[in-house]
């Protein structure tokens, strides 16, 4: 009897396993971080096989604490931090290079020659739905095979195969070099450059461009369906891989934005908001992407508008790890409660340039406002408030490419347990704020599609039942100086532009 579906959740700086059971409640969980490597000034990489050996010691040390084994799963759904490349040998295993991380600038060049192609940052925006970015997985791939010693040739020969997490763990989950299945979903797929949005296939024109053989891309899956099944010699035995969708659009799911017009605000290492558009590809005129949300077998496609954030709760881990302002991500609170505001201080944290509504790439950081009367304490709340205001430029972002204001912003992620963050998130975009009860919604969302594919649950309407409020936040600050305060946040924004040279 299967009791359980196991989530896989590979983010940027963990890997969790959940096992959760037909009402959705976590029946227990194992996580483990990996090493952020930083070789230079605006790269960021992973180690993958460091992921695919936490991956590994997450899935046996779930099972172990819910006193389950392989039998005991209906399925196995994974979900992953996106836009992340990686390229491998198909014979060995071994990656070429290391993991080239979402948050990476190192294909600014890149992006711009491409660019100087004709169509300048728009130039596959109508196919894709994406700008040309430092942002997505396919330059990265161009990166490595022009920079790295005899990939271009051993990629020419079909010796290497390329892929964003998802992939690389479904490779190594089925098989590896072993009969390891090279697919990818549709919602990954739609964060490379490379796939076509309106026919969900890879556009061999943009490889071109990109100069990607086609024979490294992967096969394109939707979301729920069962691709294989886990190795032999694995944990996970015999149990069918039947879901796998990118962390935001997981997230998405598990909080059960089913309908046009539903939207969740996920806040971890940074902050993605994702409305629900249906059937439709909205194109976005103010800055959004345009992205599938998910497709459930061969159903139609759903697609979703995107705000992306690069650095939201980051920052917190700067401010702890970098400046040791505080220990640990939950003092933040405290210290901020010790003010009463920010002290005229404003931190725009474009450590990656700045993604959603802005895509500038010469952007960097900067903390404006500052007199000798700031200190930590203002530090601390300028830190949390510059998540606040983010959000609500992609809010706003959100409201005239949909032409329906917001009414309520339903919450996720590591940081909202900060109940002053929340509280200032709800006065600033002058709406709601709700947490749901299962704050696990990313795992959630991948053990929910792989869960439907095999008839643990019999579909949308039993999960919806599942959804429960916990808490809500409703705005307090009076209009005039909530409206005051963002209008000294655009400033501090404008002062972070054009700060990078040609020659840095
Ligand atoms: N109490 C807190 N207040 C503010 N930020 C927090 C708090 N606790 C955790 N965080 C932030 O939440 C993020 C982790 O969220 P999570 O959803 O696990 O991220 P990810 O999936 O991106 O790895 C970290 O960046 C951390 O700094
Ligand atoms: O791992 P997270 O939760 O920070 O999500 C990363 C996003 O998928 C990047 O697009």
């Amino acid at each position: 009897m299967t009791r359980y579906v196991a989530a896989i959740d590979q983010g940027t700086t963990s890997t969790r396993c959940i096992l959760f059971d037909p009402a959705g409640a976590v029946v227990a969980s194992a996580q483990e971080e990996h090493r952020q490597l930083f070789p230079r000034a605006g790269w960021v990489e992973h180690d993958p096989v460091e992921i695919w050996t936490n991956t590994r010691e997450v899935v046996g040390l779930a099972l172990a604490r819910a006193n389950a084994v392989a039998g005991d799963l209906a399925a196995v759904g994974l979900t992953n931090q996106r836009e992340t490349a990686v390229v491998w040998d198909r014979h060995t295993g071994e990656p070429v290079y290391n993991a080239i991380v979402w948050q990476d600038t190192r294909t600014d060049a890149i992006c711009q020659q491409l660019g100087e192609l004709g169509g300048g940052a728009d130039r596959y925006k109508d196919r894709t739905g994406l700008p040309l970015a430092t942002y997505f997985a396919g330059p990265k791939v161009t990166w490595v095979l022009d920079n790295v010693d005899g990939a271009r040739e051993r990629a020419e020969r079909g010796d290497l195969l390329m892929g964003t997490i998802d992939s690389w763990l479904l490779w190594n989950l089925t098989g590896g070099p072993d009969g390891g299945l090279h697919l990818t979903d549709v919602t990954n797929a739609s964060r490379t450059l490379l796939m076509d949005l309106h026919t969900l296939q890879w556009d061999e024109s943009i490889a071109g461009d990109l100069r990607i053989p086609t024979s490294m891309l992967p096969e394109i899956r939707s979301n729920s369906e069962v691709y294989g099944e886990g190795r032999k010699a694995g944990a996970l035995a015999g149990v069918p891989v039947a879901g796998s969708l990118g962390d935001q659009q997981a997230a998405t799911f598990g909080q059960v934005c089913f309908t046009p017009g539903t939207a969740k605000n996920t806040y971890g290492t940074g902050n993605f908001l994702l409305l629900n558009t249906g059937e439709t590809a909205v194109r976005s005129e103010n800055g959004l992407l345009t992205t599938v949300c998910y497709r459930l077998g061969e159903e139609q496609p759903v697609y979703a508008l995107e705000g992306s954030i690069a650095v939201t709760g980051s920052l917190v881990q700067w401010l702890r790890d970098n400046l040791r302002v505080i220990g640990g991500a939950g003092e933040i609170e405290a210290v901020a409660r010790s003010v009463e505001d920010n002290g005229g201080a404003y931190f725009v944290p474009a450590f990656s340039g700045l993604f959603a509504p802005h895509w500038r790439s010469d952007a960097r950081g900067a903390l404006v406002g500052l007199t000798r009367y700031v200190d930590r304490g203002h530090l601390a709340r300028a830190v949390l408030e510059s998540t606040a205001y983010q959000t609500r430029e992609v809010v706003e972002a959100m409201d005239a490419d949909s032409g329906v204001p917001l009414r309520e912003l339903r919450v996720d992620g590591g940081m909202v347990v900060n109940e002053l963050l929340m509280q200032f998130q709800a006065d600033v975009l002058g709406v709601d704020v709700v947490r749901p009860r299962i704050a696990e919604t990313t795992a959630l969302g991948a053990a929910y599609a792989a869960g439907l594919a095999v008839g643990f649950w019999s579909g949308l309407d039993e999960l919806t039942a599942q959804w429960a409020e916990d808490r809500r936040w409703t705005p307090s600050m009076p209009v005039e100086q909530r409206e005051r305060y963002y209008r000294k946040w655009q400033k501090a924004v404008a002062r972070t532009l054009d700060w990078v040279d040609e020659d840095d």
